[in-house]
């Protein structure tokens, strides 16, 4: 830690607290000391190589011995000493070098590794945009192809519908040709037959015919038969009178009678024969006549027929030249739809094309993917060694401040003074002027950064710089706070007595460091955290057979009295109790009658103090709402045996929330206020008187003038590792209490209250067992 330390002999003034004295308030200025210190130093020559060879260098440092030439050669052992602590001031410088290079190289790893999480986090977000677009690009086009395959489906199956319908007409018309071609056969055959049988009717007419003129003629003829019938009778009258005649002549006539009258009967038998014959020919004239009506019935029928097949036909022509139109208009259907099915083919295949060129373009983007993620890789194997070498870099840092701590550790010890923290709280909404400013700043030169701190009035005036070993800011977490002490709290299982208390003007944030909020997660101050981590640490040790036993107690000073915050009966009615303070030769304080609670976990402790803030005296002042009314002393006494190496240790923790400090005219309090105002005052300026004398090495330090002090006293007197915060309000309006409350401090650091004793019996310190928790 470098940080510029008090100048002995410069003028320090206490304010209310303290009376003025040789101090820490300086002026800002960055030390070249150090380095001369470095020049010629074995440790530093190693320079950049220093890392590699340090630490076992600095065990060595560490487990250094000073013996002087004789047994009271302290001179010598002096001088040993101041160079000791040079050595360990040119280690420290030279971590702190290598801190901040370990820092720089953390720094520029953290920013190479966000460079590339950046750009992988571009690459991959672009990727997915593009793969998102393509993938929709895809999704359309596959959707928009399937939408023009379904369509081209569609169009399919209505062509293939259409083709089916014509070749159905194809057919239907082939049918009705073929029907018309029957037809017109069957009219050619009728008409053939039509004239056939007009042939036939001719031919019948002119049978006719010349059946009537054979009937003509037979008729002729029968008369002629019958005219000679009758010529014949007149004839045999004539020959009967010839007969008579010729009866006599008969005999001779006779003869010629017989064979008249076998010529009659010839001739009757040829009449009858020819009228057997007329009969027939008039049957046969009847039944062709008969034949004749059938024929021209049959030709009426079938001139009928023919009608009816040309008016068929003639329908049937109609017909067809109505479904060739229908066909014709199929036709024109089917050629339309054969060009929306050619158009559509088309679109398809310029679809196809898109679909191609888009699957080339998704295999290109997968590429690139595929590519990608491979750079992705080597990005991540990158990140990977990145991120292991940061672990690396910051394991080296971790321990390198590990190894910082131990060292300003022993030089504190070394020098035995008590430590000083400052922290400073952030402005608050209440704090008096609306518009409150800050008067505190901060140094920002390298080597004061975190270590100093500036006070300057707004009025203008002065500049009122002070170095402390560490100051918070205002923006500083509680955890932050405690990995600055942890190492302190650990101390206390060593077998130390550790003492820690927060000293400020009242709202200055006393309580908040050093209770917090237990209740809220990160909001817990340093009293739950030191707690938590000595209980943790204590199971981490029982694995290498340590245990442990430890007691809580809880006591506040109110208005000079000492009142116990654990106890079974509410505070202001045990009146009868005398808590009297004493010391033992070994530094042991105890307190009479105080409650002692055996505790194992934190969850015991969180109700005891849970209790006290039940018991506390506070009260609402006019500059906090919840002002503590008293100093609270909470006590953890911590016994250890580790029963494999017979060690034991005795240490304790004290953590202390003072009463805050205030002026009678800026509170106003009257009455009881007043009254505790008073006492708190004047408490705190007994810590001043008392501080003040070790400083100046008074024989005389006057530890019994208080309560506090004396319960302090081995604090104080140099038997425990000690360490104060001095809290800061940074408004305006409490310059003046702020400047005597680090002006206090200042006095506080640049005592010299020797070196703290540790409690044990044997062996090595308990947290050189175990690793510390990281920082
Ligand atoms: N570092 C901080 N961050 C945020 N708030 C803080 C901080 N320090 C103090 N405060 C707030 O400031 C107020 C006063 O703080 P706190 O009660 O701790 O002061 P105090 O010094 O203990 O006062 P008193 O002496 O009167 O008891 C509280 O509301 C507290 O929460």
């Amino acid at each position: 830690m470098a940080r510029g330390y008090p100048v002995p002999g410069q003028a320090v003034q206490v304010g209310d607290v303290a009376t003025a004295g040789g101090g820490g308030e300086q002026q800002p200025s960055s030390s070249p000391a150090g380095k001369a210190l470095l020049q010629g130093d074995a440790l530093a020559a190693g320079g950049g190589d220093a890392a590699s060879t340090l630490p076992s260098d600095v065990e060595a440092l560490l487990g250094m011995k000073m013996v002087g030439k004789t047994k009271f050669d302290f001179k010598g052992k002096c001088e040993q000493m101041m160079d000791y602590i040079k050595k360990l001031r040119a280690c420290i410088r030279a971590f702190q070098e290598l801190d901040a290079t370990h820092t720089c190289e953390k720094k520029d790893l953290m920013k190479q590794l966000e460079d590339v999480k950046q750009s992988r986090a571009e690459t991959e977000e672009e990727m997915r945009s593009k793969q998102d677009v393509l993938e929709s690009g895809l999704v359309e086009l596959k959707s928009l192809c399937a939408g023009l395959e379904e369509r081209l489906k569609d169009a399919e199956a209505q062509k293939e519908a259409l083709l089916l319908a014509r070749e159905k007409d194809a057919e239907a018309l082939q049918a009705g040709e073929k029907d018309q071609a029957n037809l017109q056969h069957s009219i050619e055959t009728l008409q053939a037959e039509l004239v056939t049988s007009a042939q036939q009717v001719g031919l019948l007419q002119d049978v006719n015919k010349r059946l009537q003129e054979y009937n003509t003629s037979l008729q002729q003829y029968n008369t002629k038969l019958q005219s000679e019938a009758s010529s014949a009778a007149e004839v045999i009258s004539r020959t009967q009178k010839e007969k008579v005649a010729i009866m006599e002549n008969l005999s001779t006539i006779r003869g010629h009678s017989t064979a008249l009258s076998s010529q009659l009967d010839t001739a009757k038998a040829s009449l009858q024969e020819k009228l057997v014959q007329n009969k027939l020919l008039m049957d046969d004239a009847d039944r062709l006549r008969v034949e004749l009506q059938r024929i021209s019935d049959d030709r009426d029928q079938r001139a009928t027929q023919v009608q009816a097949l040309s008016a068929e036909n003639t329908m049937y022509k109609e017909w067809s030249g109505k479904s060739m139109a229908e066909v014709e208009l199929l036709g024109k259907k089917a050629v339309v739809l054969e060009e929306s099915y050619s158009s559509a083919n088309e679109h398809i295949a310029v679809l196809r094309q898109q679909l191609d060129s888009a699957q080339q373009s998704l295999q290109f983007a997968r590429a690139q993917l595929s590519h990608q993620k491979v750079e992705g890789a080597e990005h991540q194997a990158q990140y990977a060694e990145l991120q292991e070498r940061l672990v690396k870099a910051e394991q080296k840092v971790q321990e390198g401040e590990l190894l910082r701590r131990k060292l300003h550790n022993t030089i504190l010890e070394l020098k035995g003074n008590i430590r000083v923290f400052c922290r400073v709280r952030p402005l608050l909404p209440n704090d008096e002027e609306k518009e409150s400013m800050s008067v505190v700043q901060y140094p920002t030169s390298t080597d004061l950064q975190g270590d100093g701190i500036e006070l300057l009035q707004t009025t203008g005036g002065p500049r009122h710089f002070f170095s402390f070993d560490k100051v918070f800011g205002p923006e500083v977490k509680q955890e932050h706070v405690f990995v600055e002490i942890s190492q302190l709290v650990q101390s206390a299982l060593d077998g130390y007595k550790v003492c820690m208390f927060a000293y400020g003007q009242t709202g200055s944030g006393k309580t908040h460091t050093m209770l917090g909020n237990p209740e809220v997660p990160g909001e817990g101050g340093v009293i739950p955290r030191s707690l938590e981590q000595v209980f943790q640490s204590s199971q981490a040790l029982s694995a290498q057979g340590w245990s442990f036993r430890m007691q809580a107690s809880m006591l506040e000073i109110y208005n000079e009295t000492i009142r116990d915050l654990l106890a079974k009966a509410p505070v202001n009615t045990e009146s009868s109790k005398q808590y009297v303070v004493k010391h033992d030769q070994n530094g042991n304080t105890s307190v009479s009658d105080l409650t002692l609670v055996d505790v194992t976990q934190w969850k015991e402790v969180s109700n005891l103090l849970h209790q006290a803030s039940q018991s506390r005296s506070v009260g609402k002042t006019a500059m906090n709402e919840q002002s503590s009314r008293s100093h609270c002393v909470f006590t953890l006494r911590i016994s250890g045996v580790n029963e494999s190496t017979e060690q034991q240790v005795h240490g304790v923790l004290n953590l202390i929330d003072l009463a805050g400090s205030e002026r009678l005219s800026r509170s106003g309090a009257t009455g009881d206020r007043l009254k505790e105002t008073q006492a708190i005052n004047k408490s705190l300026s007994s810590l001043g008187d008392v501080i003040m004398a070790i400083a100046n090495k008074e024989p005389h330090v006057p530890y019994r003038n208080s309560k506090l002090t004396y319960l302090l006293q081995p604090c104080l007197g140099g038997e425990s590792k000690t360490l104060m915060f001095v809290n800061i309000s940074p408004d305006s309006k409490s310059f003046n209490e702020s400047l005597c409350s680090l002006r206090f401090a200042a006095k506080v650091n640049a005592c010299e209250i020797g070196i703290p004793r540790r409690q044990t019996a044997q062996g090595p310190r308990i947290s050189e067992l175990y690793s510390l928790p990281p920082s």
